[in-house]
């Protein structure tokens, strides 16, 4: 008799590879970038600080850093024919599509596309890493009618970023509470987006290819697409006092809570207590508490009644509203950040790759004649 055959649907709890990126501890609801902790990153270095050190194994010096950023800030210019092909995007494309057709569109004019090597592979995460914000900001500007705005090579990135979306740099707490973001959607594991970055690196495809896949798979509403429906669930929240009686009805039509649940996580998401304290200063900073009071009522009700903790996108979905930008660009910001993560990956599967491939189990009909046309009925 043949061995019962273990099938682990959604790889639940199956170790795919190793991996030196960063560690995700759900015992303790803690998560290590190459061995620093996420929140002591997020309160000591800057997004750049850490995209460097995902990408390199060790924290930049001073030098390292100055270089690191020279080399990001000298690639942030979309070529005139991505920007005209932006410009023909359907004015109601979700940014998702746009920015996924953008970096398979960078991936065309790289003059380095085919080259996999390591040092050309890494030449180009740099560039996508400048590039990604340009094409995001610009996509919002041209869904409104607006011209998009030219990158600033004599601002850090996340001022740049706020420059080329709304024209002007906001106060330095609203900086800090995006450079926190970015840090925190960085690298998470194998997640959805980054196993499908992986396998497509694992065929030794190039990255644009990986990072096109990894984009589409964030896009889901399962995975990154959950912050900006976490923000249309609020806005769907007449109050705060009426958030509960609204969380029980969808109780009973069983239907899913939006930044709720993990499937690594099941006592709390390690990143949620640091978003959560940024959106809290951003509440602040604006003078808006709705969002934030109507967020504390729901993560109470859905934690007595499901014992179900929130989720980075939570507390990510107000931040990023406060901070004035449009719902659907929240999961087109997560690509910028964790283009830095998926980046990271590219670079160790293809340094010691293997072609992930699994097995299926079949559960379809036994092997049958081929009926010839004239004879089916
Ligand atoms: C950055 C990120 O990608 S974080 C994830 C963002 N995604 C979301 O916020 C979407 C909402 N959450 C979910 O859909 C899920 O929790 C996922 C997809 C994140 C994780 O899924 P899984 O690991 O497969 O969790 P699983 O489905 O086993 O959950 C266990 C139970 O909790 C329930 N549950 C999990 N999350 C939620 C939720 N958000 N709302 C209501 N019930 C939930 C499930 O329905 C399931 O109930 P059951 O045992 O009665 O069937
Ligand atoms: O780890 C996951 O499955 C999803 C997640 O939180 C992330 O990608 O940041």
């Amino acid at each position: 008799m043949s061995e019962a055959i273990d099938v682990r649907k959604g790889l639940v709890g199956v170790y795919a590879d190793e991996s030196s990126v960063s560690k995700v501890m759900p015992e303790t609801n803690s998560l290590t970038y190459r061995g620093y902790a996420v929140q002591d990153l997020c309160e000591e270095a800057s997004f750049d600080e850490v995209a460097y050190l995902l990408w390199n194994g060790e924290l930049p010096n001073p030098q390292q850093l100055r270089e690191f950023q020279a080399a990001e800030k000298a690639e942030r210019a979309l070529s005139p024919a991505l920007l005209r092909v932006l410009r023909d995007f359907p004015r109601d494309a979700h940014p998702m599509d746009a920015i996924r057709t953008a970096v398979s569109f960078m991936g065309m004019e790289d003059p380095e596309c085919a080259d996999i090597s390591d040092a050309a592979q890494r030449r180009k995460a740099v560039r996508l890493l400048a590039r990604i914000p340009t094409a995001v900001a610009a996509t919002n500007r041209l869904s409104k009618g607006l011209d998009p705005i030219a990158p600033d090579a004599s601002l850090p990135f996340c001022e740049n970023f706020f420059h080329m979306v709304f024209g002007k740099v906001p106060a330095k707490e609203v900086i800090k509470a995006f450079d926190v973001s970015m840090i925190l959607y960085a690298e998470h594991t194998f997640n959805a987006s980054t196993f499908a970055a992986r396998v497509v690196t694992s065929t030794m495809a190039d990255i644009h290819g990986a990072i096109t896949a990894g984009i589409a798979a964030l896009k889901g509403p399962l995975h990154g697409g959950a912050n900006e429906a976490v923000m249309h669930m609020l806005k769907e929240i007449p109050s705060p006092e009426a958030a509960e009686a609204w969380l029980r009805e969808r109780f009973d039509h069983k239907a899913l809570v939006m930044g709720f649940g993990h499937r690594v996580y099941k006592n709390g998401d390690s990143r949620v207590p640091t978003m959560k304290k940024y959106a809290e200063i951003m509440a602040e900073v604006v003078g808006d508490k709705r969002w934030m009071n109507t967020s504390a009522v729901l993560a109470k009700v859905m934690l007595e009644e499901k014992r179900i903790h929130p989720n980075l996108d939570f507390p990510a979905g107000p931040a990023y509203y406060l901070m004035g930008f449009d719902i659907p660009m929240f999961t087109p910001i997560f690509v910028c950040s964790r283009i830095t993560g998926w980046a990271a990956h590219v670079l160790e599967q293809a340094a010691d790759n293997r072609l992930i491939r699994p097995l299926s189990l079949y559960n379809g009909l036994e092997q049958r004649p081929v009926v010839p046309l004239a004879q089916r009925g």
